[in-house]
């Protein structure tokens, strides 16, 4: 699903961020990136993303090498990710429907179709019935659930999540965590940025540690085909 070749990034004020690294996730895999704060995760997603081209190296993500995509290639493989924040981006002044339904909205769905998906999202993500409030109303975790149902309302092949707990007290941060392996679970590729390691080193999943812009160690494989090579 993702693949990075020997990828190194130098910010344009001089600071290298990510230093050669190689790796790769399986399709249907799911795995946690971690490392100090300035480690360079959100650098790494980004690039996955293609919100950023690396300096130098390759990134493939879905048998596509970011670097030959322009345009609005390059919007299409956007849209085959959903992404989660940490401060969940929401629109306050939209409803719950209107949020999720945003990226249906973009690519110009049909009402009924988008009302139809956003239930579904909204179900996946156990917040049916709250279509009509209004994201400050809802906990925490509930607006995270509710930023993970946009991500997922398009059915992307890949989930990034940039610190998705990071606002949320535990036992909301294990909920997420939780809904993340069930779409795992059903096959979607997932890569979570994250410090929380008391909250993942319980997991069976693979830890993908950066540190000052390289790949240092690995946590235990317990399923998947996952390759890091520092
Ligand atoms: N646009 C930018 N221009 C210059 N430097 C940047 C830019 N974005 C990030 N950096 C720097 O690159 C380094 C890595 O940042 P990045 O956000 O990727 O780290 P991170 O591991 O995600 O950190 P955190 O856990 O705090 O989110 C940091 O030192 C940051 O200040």
């Amino acid at each position: 699903m993702i693949e990075f070749k020997d990828v190194s990034h130098r910010y344009q004020n001089g600071q290298d961020v990510l230093s050669r690294l190689s790796f790769s996730l399986a399709h249907g895999e799911m795995a946690f990136l971690t490392g100090a704060s300035g480690a360079g995760k959100s650098t790494l997603l980004k690039a996955v993303a293609a919100m950023l081209r690396p300096s130098s190296g390759q990134v493939i993500v879905g048998g596509a090498d970011l670097a030959t995509i322009r345009g609005g290639r390059i919007a299409t493989h956007r849209q085959r990710i959903g992404i989660i924040f940490q401060n969940f981006n929401l629109l306050h002044d939209r409803t719950v429907f209107d949020n999720v339904g945003l990226p249906l909205v973009i690519r110009g769905w049909r009402h009924q179709d988008i009302a139809r998906r956003v239930r579904a999202a909204l179900d996946a993500v156990e917040l049916l019935g709250k279509e009509r409030v209004y994201p400050l109303t809802l906990s925490g975790g509930e607006q995270q659930r509710v930023g993970i149902a946009r991500a997922i309302v398009a059915k992307p092949d890949l989930l990034l999540a940039d610190e998705p707990t990071g606002n949320l007290d535990p036992e909301m941060a294990q909920d997420i965590m939780g809904i993340f392996r069930r779409f795992n679970e059903v096959g979607v590729s997932v890569l979570v940025a994250t410090h929380a390691i008391d909250l993942i080193r319980q997991l069976p999943y693979r830890l993908i540690h950066l540190e000052h812009g390289r790949l240092s160690e690995q946590g235990p494989v317990s399923h998947g085909d996952l390759h890091v090579s520092p």
